[in-house]
Protein backbone atom coordinates (compact mmCIF):
# COMPACT_ATOMS: atom_id res chain seq x y z
CA UNK A 1 0.00 0.00 0.00
CA UNK A 2 1.11 3.51 -1.24
CA UNK A 3 2.04 5.99 1.98
CA UNK A 4 -0.86 8.39 2.44
CA UNK A 5 1.67 11.41 2.07
CA UNK A 6 2.16 10.05 -1.15
CA UNK A 7 -1.50 9.86 -2.13
CA UNK A 8 -2.06 13.68 -4.32
CA UNK A 9 1.98 12.71 -6.28
CA UNK A 10 1.85 12.68 -9.75
CA UNK A 11 1.99 8.94 -10.89
CA UNK A 12 4.36 9.37 -13.82
CA UNK A 13 6.89 11.84 -14.11
CA UNK A 14 5.92 14.82 -16.29
CA UNK A 15 1.79 14.26 -15.37
CA UNK A 16 -0.31 16.61 -14.25
CA UNK A 17 -0.60 16.98 -10.39
CA UNK A 18 -3.95 15.46 -8.87
CA UNK A 19 -6.86 17.25 -7.79
CA UNK A 20 -7.37 17.87 -4.08
CA UNK A 21 -10.76 18.69 -4.06
CA UNK A 22 -13.40 17.53 -6.70
CA UNK A 23 -15.30 20.32 -8.49
CA UNK A 24 -19.11 20.46 -8.06
CA UNK A 25 -20.26 21.92 -11.46
CA UNK A 26 -23.75 21.10 -12.88
CA UNK A 27 -24.07 17.60 -13.44
CA UNK A 28 -28.18 16.73 -13.31
CA UNK A 29 -27.95 14.33 -16.81
CA UNK A 30 -25.10 12.90 -18.49
CA UNK A 31 -26.49 12.13 -21.93
CA UNK A 32 -25.10 9.05 -24.16
CA UNK A 33 -24.58 9.40 -26.99
CA UNK A 34 -22.88 6.43 -29.77
CA UNK A 35 -20.31 8.59 -31.83
CA UNK A 36 -20.40 5.99 -34.52
CA UNK A 37 -24.27 6.61 -35.13
CA UNK A 38 -24.06 9.89 -37.66
CA UNK A 39 -27.26 10.66 -36.35
CA UNK A 40 -26.82 11.00 -33.41
CA UNK A 41 -23.13 12.74 -34.26
CA UNK A 42 -25.67 15.43 -36.33
CA UNK A 43 -27.55 16.28 -32.54
CA UNK A 44 -24.42 17.12 -30.43
CA UNK A 45 -24.25 21.29 -31.58
CA UNK A 46 -27.36 21.18 -30.72
CA UNK A 47 -28.01 19.14 -27.52
CA UNK A 48 -24.50 20.26 -25.69
CA UNK A 49 -25.77 23.75 -24.37
CA UNK A 50 -28.67 22.00 -23.51
CA UNK A 51 -27.31 18.96 -20.98
CA UNK A 52 -24.52 19.37 -18.32
CA UNK A 53 -22.51 16.28 -19.18
CA UNK A 54 -22.48 14.77 -22.63
CA UNK A 55 -20.84 11.78 -22.71
CA UNK A 56 -19.54 9.68 -25.76
CA UNK A 57 -20.18 6.02 -25.50
CA UNK A 58 -18.05 3.27 -26.33
CA UNK A 59 -18.80 0.31 -24.30
CA UNK A 60 -22.28 -1.64 -24.08
CA UNK A 61 -25.00 -0.50 -26.62
CA UNK A 62 -22.18 -0.04 -29.47
CA UNK A 63 -21.95 -2.92 -31.64
CA UNK A 64 -18.58 -4.57 -31.63
CA UNK A 65 -18.07 -3.69 -35.55
CA UNK A 66 -18.56 -0.06 -34.53
CA UNK A 67 -15.91 0.20 -31.95
CA UNK A 68 -13.54 1.67 -34.20
CA UNK A 69 -15.71 3.88 -35.29
CA UNK A 70 -17.19 5.05 -32.05
CA UNK A 71 -13.83 5.75 -31.07
CA UNK A 72 -12.96 7.86 -34.24
CA UNK A 73 -16.38 9.74 -34.35
CA UNK A 74 -15.36 10.84 -30.47
CA UNK A 75 -12.21 12.22 -31.46
CA UNK A 76 -13.88 14.01 -34.51
CA UNK A 77 -16.51 15.48 -31.51
CA UNK A 78 -13.43 16.30 -29.17
CA UNK A 79 -11.41 18.14 -31.63
CA UNK A 80 -14.72 20.49 -32.38
CA UNK A 81 -15.30 20.73 -29.01
CA UNK A 82 -15.66 24.17 -27.24
CA UNK A 83 -15.42 23.65 -23.32
CA UNK A 84 -16.51 27.06 -23.06
CA UNK A 85 -20.00 27.10 -22.74
CA UNK A 86 -19.88 24.89 -19.77
CA UNK A 87 -20.88 21.72 -20.57
CA UNK A 88 -18.77 18.55 -19.64
CA UNK A 89 -17.32 16.05 -21.88
CA UNK A 90 -17.05 12.74 -21.14
CA UNK A 91 -16.54 9.05 -21.92
CA UNK A 92 -17.40 5.59 -20.99
CA UNK A 93 -14.59 3.28 -22.74
CA UNK A 94 -14.89 -0.08 -22.93
CA UNK A 95 -14.23 -2.82 -20.11
CA UNK A 96 -10.94 -3.05 -18.50
CA UNK A 97 -11.26 -6.70 -19.87
CA UNK A 98 -11.96 -6.18 -23.30
CA UNK A 99 -10.05 -5.93 -26.60
CA UNK A 100 -10.63 -1.91 -26.99
CA UNK A 101 -10.05 -0.72 -23.89
CA UNK A 102 -6.46 -0.13 -24.29
CA UNK A 103 -6.53 1.82 -27.81
CA UNK A 104 -9.83 3.55 -26.52
CA UNK A 105 -7.33 5.01 -23.80
CA UNK A 106 -4.43 6.05 -25.62
CA UNK A 107 -6.32 7.10 -28.22
CA UNK A 108 -8.41 9.73 -26.65
CA UNK A 109 -6.20 11.08 -24.04
CA UNK A 110 -3.44 11.39 -27.28
CA UNK A 111 -5.81 12.76 -29.36
CA UNK A 112 -8.51 14.63 -27.15
CA UNK A 113 -7.04 14.72 -23.62
CA UNK A 114 -7.23 18.50 -23.17
CA UNK A 115 -10.72 18.24 -24.33
CA UNK A 116 -11.92 15.52 -21.84
CA UNK A 117 -13.42 15.88 -18.33
CA UNK A 118 -14.15 12.52 -17.17
CA UNK A 119 -13.33 8.74 -18.44
CA UNK A 120 -15.93 6.71 -16.84
CA UNK A 121 -15.14 3.43 -16.23
CA UNK A 122 -17.86 0.38 -16.77
CA UNK A 123 -18.00 -2.84 -14.34
CA UNK A 124 -15.25 -1.79 -11.85
CA UNK A 125 -14.65 -4.35 -9.33
CA UNK A 126 -12.22 -2.95 -6.80
CA UNK A 127 -9.12 -0.74 -5.96
CA UNK A 128 -7.33 -2.57 -7.99
CA UNK A 129 -8.97 -1.57 -11.29
CA UNK A 130 -9.13 2.29 -9.99
CA UNK A 131 -4.83 1.93 -9.63
CA UNK A 132 -4.60 0.71 -12.94
CA UNK A 133 -6.56 3.27 -15.31
CA UNK A 134 -4.75 5.93 -12.46
CA UNK A 135 -1.27 5.16 -13.71
CA UNK A 136 -1.78 4.53 -17.07
CA UNK A 137 -3.66 7.90 -17.58
CA UNK A 138 -0.65 9.51 -15.63
CA UNK A 139 1.52 8.05 -18.12
CA UNK A 140 -0.54 9.22 -21.03
CA UNK A 141 -1.33 12.43 -19.90
CA UNK A 142 2.68 12.32 -19.49
CA UNK A 143 3.46 11.71 -22.65
CA UNK A 144 0.51 14.47 -24.44
CA UNK A 145 1.51 16.83 -22.29
CA UNK A 146 -1.68 17.76 -20.40
CA UNK A 147 -2.17 19.89 -17.90
CA UNK A 148 -5.34 19.27 -15.94
CA UNK A 149 -5.72 15.25 -14.98
CA UNK A 150 -8.26 13.33 -16.04
CA UNK A 151 -10.97 12.23 -13.75
CA UNK A 152 -12.45 8.95 -13.01
CA UNK A 153 -16.08 7.57 -12.59
CA UNK A 154 -16.78 4.36 -11.56
CA UNK A 155 -20.03 2.21 -12.72
CA UNK A 156 -21.24 -0.12 -10.04
CA UNK A 157 -22.59 -3.20 -11.52
CA UNK A 158 -21.13 -6.15 -10.03
CA UNK A 159 -21.96 -7.40 -7.09
CA UNK A 160 -17.93 -7.67 -6.60
CA UNK A 161 -17.97 -4.01 -7.08
CA UNK A 162 -20.88 -3.16 -4.95
CA UNK A 163 -18.95 -5.08 -1.93
CA UNK A 164 -15.94 -2.96 -2.31
CA UNK A 165 -17.77 0.37 -3.02
CA UNK A 166 -15.99 2.26 -0.45
CA UNK A 167 -12.08 1.31 -1.29
CA UNK A 168 -13.20 2.02 -4.97
CA UNK A 169 -14.21 5.43 -3.73
CA UNK A 170 -11.10 6.32 -2.32
CA UNK A 171 -8.76 4.46 -4.55
CA UNK A 172 -7.48 7.59 -6.11
CA UNK A 173 -7.39 11.32 -6.03
CA UNK A 174 -8.68 11.00 -9.36
CA UNK A 175 -11.94 9.53 -8.81
CA UNK A 176 -15.02 11.96 -9.33
CA UNK A 177 -18.14 9.71 -8.77
CA UNK A 178 -19.69 6.51 -9.20
CA UNK A 179 -23.05 5.70 -11.04
CA UNK A 180 -25.36 2.63 -10.21
CA UNK A 181 -25.36 -0.07 -13.26
CA UNK A 182 -28.67 -1.41 -12.96
CA UNK A 183 -28.82 -3.83 -15.49
CA UNK A 184 -25.78 -5.31 -15.28
CA UNK A 185 -25.76 -5.54 -11.82
CA UNK A 186 -29.16 -7.39 -12.29
CA UNK A 187 -27.27 -9.66 -14.29
CA UNK A 188 -24.21 -9.93 -11.81
CA UNK A 189 -26.74 -10.31 -9.00
CA UNK A 190 -28.77 -13.23 -10.70
CA UNK A 191 -31.65 -10.49 -10.51
CA UNK A 192 -34.86 -11.64 -12.08
CA UNK A 193 -35.69 -8.71 -13.36
CA UNK A 194 -34.79 -8.08 -17.32
CA UNK A 195 -35.52 -4.27 -16.90
CA UNK A 196 -33.18 -2.01 -17.41
CA UNK A 197 -33.82 -0.05 -14.02
CA UNK A 198 -36.80 1.24 -12.22
CA UNK A 199 -39.34 -1.27 -10.08
CA UNK A 200 -40.92 -4.94 -10.58
CA UNK A 201 -44.55 -5.56 -10.41
CA UNK A 202 -43.22 -8.69 -8.23
CA UNK A 203 -41.16 -6.33 -5.74
CA UNK A 204 -43.64 -5.41 -3.29
CA UNK A 205 -45.55 -5.44 -0.08
CA UNK A 206 -49.09 -6.26 0.25
CA UNK A 207 -51.24 -5.11 3.67
CA UNK A 208 -52.09 -7.52 6.26
CA UNK A 209 -55.64 -9.83 5.43
CA UNK A 210 -58.43 -7.92 6.86
CA UNK A 211 -59.76 -10.24 10.17
CA UNK A 212 -57.75 -12.56 8.84
CA UNK A 213 -59.51 -13.24 5.92
CA UNK A 214 -56.28 -14.23 3.35
CA UNK A 215 -58.55 -14.28 0.78
CA UNK A 216 -59.99 -10.68 0.89
CA UNK A 217 -58.59 -8.32 -1.81
CA UNK A 218 -55.60 -6.35 -0.06
CA UNK A 219 -53.87 -3.76 -1.46
CA UNK A 220 -49.80 -3.73 -2.39
CA UNK A 221 -47.12 -1.46 -3.45
CA UNK A 222 -44.30 -1.64 -5.19
CA UNK A 223 -41.06 -1.01 -3.79
CA UNK A 224 -37.59 0.31 -5.00
CA UNK A 225 -35.40 -3.16 -6.46
CA UNK A 226 -32.21 -0.27 -6.29
CA UNK A 227 -33.04 1.41 -2.66
CA UNK A 228 -30.33 -0.32 -0.66
CA UNK A 229 -27.57 -0.02 -3.62
CA UNK A 230 -27.96 3.44 -4.31
CA UNK A 231 -27.88 4.21 -0.51
CA UNK A 232 -24.73 2.19 -0.43
CA UNK A 233 -23.08 4.42 -3.31
CA UNK A 234 -24.50 7.70 -2.02
CA UNK A 235 -22.62 7.28 1.67
CA UNK A 236 -19.37 6.18 0.07
CA UNK A 237 -19.20 8.90 -2.26
CA UNK A 238 -20.07 10.77 0.64
CA UNK A 239 -16.93 9.64 2.90
CA UNK A 240 -14.79 10.03 -0.50
CA UNK A 241 -16.18 13.50 -0.91
CA UNK A 242 -16.97 12.87 -4.84
CA UNK A 243 -20.47 12.46 -6.68
CA UNK A 244 -23.34 9.81 -6.53
CA UNK A 245 -25.29 9.34 -10.17
CA UNK A 246 -28.71 6.84 -10.61
CA UNK A 247 -27.52 5.54 -13.93
CA UNK A 248 -29.93 4.07 -16.72
CA UNK A 249 -33.52 3.90 -17.03
CA UNK A 250 -34.20 1.59 -20.07
CA UNK A 251 -38.52 2.25 -20.62
CA UNK A 252 -38.31 5.45 -22.84
CA UNK A 253 -41.47 5.65 -23.31
CA UNK A 254 -42.14 5.73 -19.67
CA UNK A 255 -41.44 8.80 -18.85
CA UNK A 256 -43.23 8.85 -15.61
CA UNK A 257 -41.99 5.91 -13.95
CA UNK A 258 -38.13 7.74 -15.39
CA UNK A 259 -39.37 10.60 -13.44
CA UNK A 260 -40.06 8.44 -10.38
CA UNK A 261 -36.54 6.65 -10.44
CA UNK A 262 -34.51 10.14 -10.87
CA UNK A 263 -36.94 11.89 -8.28
CA UNK A 264 -36.07 8.53 -5.45
CA UNK A 265 -32.19 9.13 -6.52
CA UNK A 266 -32.12 12.95 -5.99
CA UNK A 267 -33.73 12.69 -2.61
CA UNK A 268 -31.50 10.07 -1.82
CA UNK A 269 -28.73 12.15 -2.63
CA UNK A 270 -27.58 11.35 -6.79
CA UNK A 271 -26.45 14.58 -8.28
CA UNK A 272 -27.54 13.75 -11.33
CA UNK A 273 -28.37 10.17 -13.83
CA UNK A 274 -28.12 9.26 -17.26
CA UNK A 275 -30.45 9.90 -20.46
CA UNK A 276 -29.97 7.97 -23.05
CA UNK A 277 -32.78 9.62 -25.03
CA UNK A 278 -33.56 13.13 -25.83
CA UNK A 279 -37.04 12.61 -24.31
CA UNK A 280 -34.94 11.81 -20.48
CA UNK A 281 -32.83 15.53 -20.42
CA UNK A 282 -35.85 17.34 -19.53
CA UNK A 283 -37.13 15.35 -17.18
CA UNK A 284 -33.57 15.25 -15.46
CA UNK A 285 -33.14 18.91 -15.36
CA UNK A 286 -36.33 19.44 -13.83
CA UNK A 287 -35.88 16.63 -10.79
CA UNK A 288 -32.44 17.44 -10.09
CA UNK A 289 -33.11 21.25 -10.06
CA UNK A 290 -34.36 21.68 -6.57
CA UNK A 291 -38.12 22.95 -6.87
CA UNK A 292 -38.14 27.28 -6.51
CA UNK A 293 -40.50 26.57 -3.32
CA UNK A 294 -37.73 24.66 -1.75
CA UNK A 295 -35.23 27.21 -2.44
CA UNK A 296 -37.41 29.86 -1.07
CA UNK A 297 -38.01 27.55 2.22
CA UNK A 298 -34.00 26.73 2.87
CA UNK A 299 -33.82 30.60 2.14
CA UNK A 300 -36.19 31.54 5.15
CA UNK A 301 -34.44 29.03 7.07
CA UNK A 302 -31.18 30.26 7.12
CA UNK A 303 -32.50 34.02 7.11
CA UNK A 304 -34.29 32.45 10.24
CA UNK A 305 -31.36 31.52 12.11
CA UNK A 306 -28.84 34.19 12.04
CA UNK A 307 -25.48 32.55 13.12
CA UNK A 308 -26.75 28.74 12.62
CA UNK A 309 -27.26 27.99 15.99
CA UNK A 310 -30.19 27.70 18.80
CA UNK A 311 -33.61 26.64 17.61
CA UNK A 312 -36.91 28.56 16.05
CA UNK A 313 -40.04 27.54 15.26
CA UNK A 314 -41.14 28.87 11.45
CA UNK A 315 -44.76 27.88 9.88
CA UNK A 316 -44.88 25.33 13.07
CA UNK A 317 -41.55 23.82 12.08
CA UNK A 318 -38.89 23.32 14.33
CA UNK A 319 -35.36 24.27 12.74
CA UNK A 320 -31.97 23.90 14.44
CA UNK A 321 -28.26 23.69 13.49
CA UNK A 322 -29.41 20.66 11.37
CA UNK A 323 -32.01 22.02 9.71
CA UNK A 324 -29.80 25.12 8.71
CA UNK A 325 -27.55 22.74 7.13
CA UNK A 326 -29.72 20.66 5.24
CA UNK A 327 -31.09 24.40 3.88
CA UNK A 328 -27.18 25.46 3.03
CA UNK A 329 -27.06 21.69 0.71
CA UNK A 330 -30.69 23.05 -1.36
CA UNK A 331 -29.18 26.79 -1.21
CA UNK A 332 -25.57 25.83 -2.91
CA UNK A 333 -27.25 23.71 -4.95
CA UNK A 334 -29.86 25.96 -6.40
CA UNK A 335 -26.60 28.95 -6.54
CA UNK A 336 -24.37 26.39 -8.67
CA UNK A 337 -27.12 25.56 -10.86
CA UNK A 338 -28.36 28.88 -11.52
CA UNK A 339 -24.97 30.42 -12.36
CA UNK A 340 -25.63 28.15 -15.45
CA UNK A 341 -28.92 28.43 -16.41
CA UNK A 342 -30.33 32.02 -16.24
CA UNK A 343 -34.07 30.69 -15.49
CA UNK A 344 -33.80 28.80 -13.02
CA UNK A 345 -31.75 32.51 -11.41
CA UNK A 346 -35.05 33.79 -12.14
CA UNK A 347 -36.99 31.53 -10.30
CA UNK A 348 -34.83 31.14 -7.50
CA UNK A 349 -34.42 34.67 -7.00
CA UNK A 350 -30.85 34.40 -5.61
C1 LIG B 1 -27.41 -0.52 -19.76
C2 LIG B 1 -26.55 0.59 -20.40
O1 LIG B 1 -25.39 0.45 -20.61
S1 LIG B 1 -27.37 2.08 -20.76
C3 LIG B 1 -26.17 3.01 -21.65
C4 LIG B 1 -25.96 2.50 -23.05
N1 LIG B 1 -27.09 2.73 -23.91
C5 LIG B 1 -27.18 3.83 -24.66
O2 LIG B 1 -26.27 4.66 -24.67
C6 LIG B 1 -28.42 4.00 -25.48
C7 LIG B 1 -28.45 5.37 -26.15
N2 LIG B 1 -29.71 5.55 -26.84
C8 LIG B 1 -30.01 4.92 -27.97
O3 LIG B 1 -29.23 4.15 -28.51
C9 LIG B 1 -31.34 5.25 -28.59
O4 LIG B 1 -31.94 6.34 -27.94
C10 LIG B 1 -32.38 4.08 -28.56
C11 LIG B 1 -31.82 2.84 -29.30
C12 LIG B 1 -32.72 3.71 -27.15
C13 LIG B 1 -33.64 4.57 -29.26
O5 LIG B 1 -33.26 5.07 -30.52
P1 LIG B 1 -34.35 5.37 -31.65
O6 LIG B 1 -35.19 4.14 -31.85
O7 LIG B 1 -33.64 5.91 -32.83
O8 LIG B 1 -35.25 6.47 -30.94
P2 LIG B 1 -36.11 7.56 -31.63
O9 LIG B 1 -36.62 7.08 -32.96
O10 LIG B 1 -37.15 8.00 -30.65
O11 LIG B 1 -35.08 8.76 -31.85
C14 LIG B 1 -35.50 10.02 -32.30
C15 LIG B 1 -34.28 10.76 -32.81
O12 LIG B 1 -33.41 11.02 -31.71
C16 LIG B 1 -32.13 10.48 -31.98
N3 LIG B 1 -31.58 9.95 -30.74
C17 LIG B 1 -32.03 8.88 -30.04
N4 LIG B 1 -31.28 8.72 -28.95
C18 LIG B 1 -30.35 9.70 -28.97
C19 LIG B 1 -29.29 10.02 -28.10
N5 LIG B 1 -29.03 9.31 -27.00
N6 LIG B 1 -28.55 11.11 -28.38
C20 LIG B 1 -28.79 11.83 -29.50
N7 LIG B 1 -29.78 11.55 -30.37
C21 LIG B 1 -30.54 10.49 -30.09
C22 LIG B 1 -32.36 9.38 -33.02
O13 LIG B 1 -31.20 9.13 -33.77
C23 LIG B 1 -33.47 9.98 -33.83
O14 LIG B 1 -32.91 10.89 -34.74
P3 LIG B 1 -33.68 11.32 -36.11
O15 LIG B 1 -34.87 12.11 -35.65
O16 LIG B 1 -32.67 12.15 -36.84
O17 LIG B 1 -34.05 10.05 -36.80
O1 LIG C 1 -24.19 0.26 -17.71
C1 LIG C 1 -25.24 0.32 -17.13
C2 LIG C 1 -25.97 -0.79 -16.69
O2 LIG C 1 -27.07 -0.60 -16.14
O3 LIG C 1 -25.48 -1.92 -16.87
MG1 LIG D 1 -23.50 -1.78 -17.82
Amino acid sequence: MRSPKDFFRPLAIGAPDPVREIPFRPSRMIHFFDPSNPKMVAKVPDLAPKVDILLGNLEDAVAAEHKEAARAGLVEVGRSWDPSGGTQLWTRVNALDSPWVLDDLTTLVAEIGDRLDVVMLPKVEGAEDIHYADRLLAQLEARAGLQRPLLLHAILETARGVANVEEICLASPRMQGLSLGPADLAADRRMKTTRVGGGHPGYLVREDPPDGDVDASRATAQQDLWHYTVARMVDACGVAGILPFYGPFGDIKDTVACEDQFRNAYLLGCVGAWSLHPVQIGIAKQVFSPEPAEVAWAKRVVEAMGDGTGAVMLDGKMQDDATYKQCQVVLDLARSLAERDPDLAREYDL
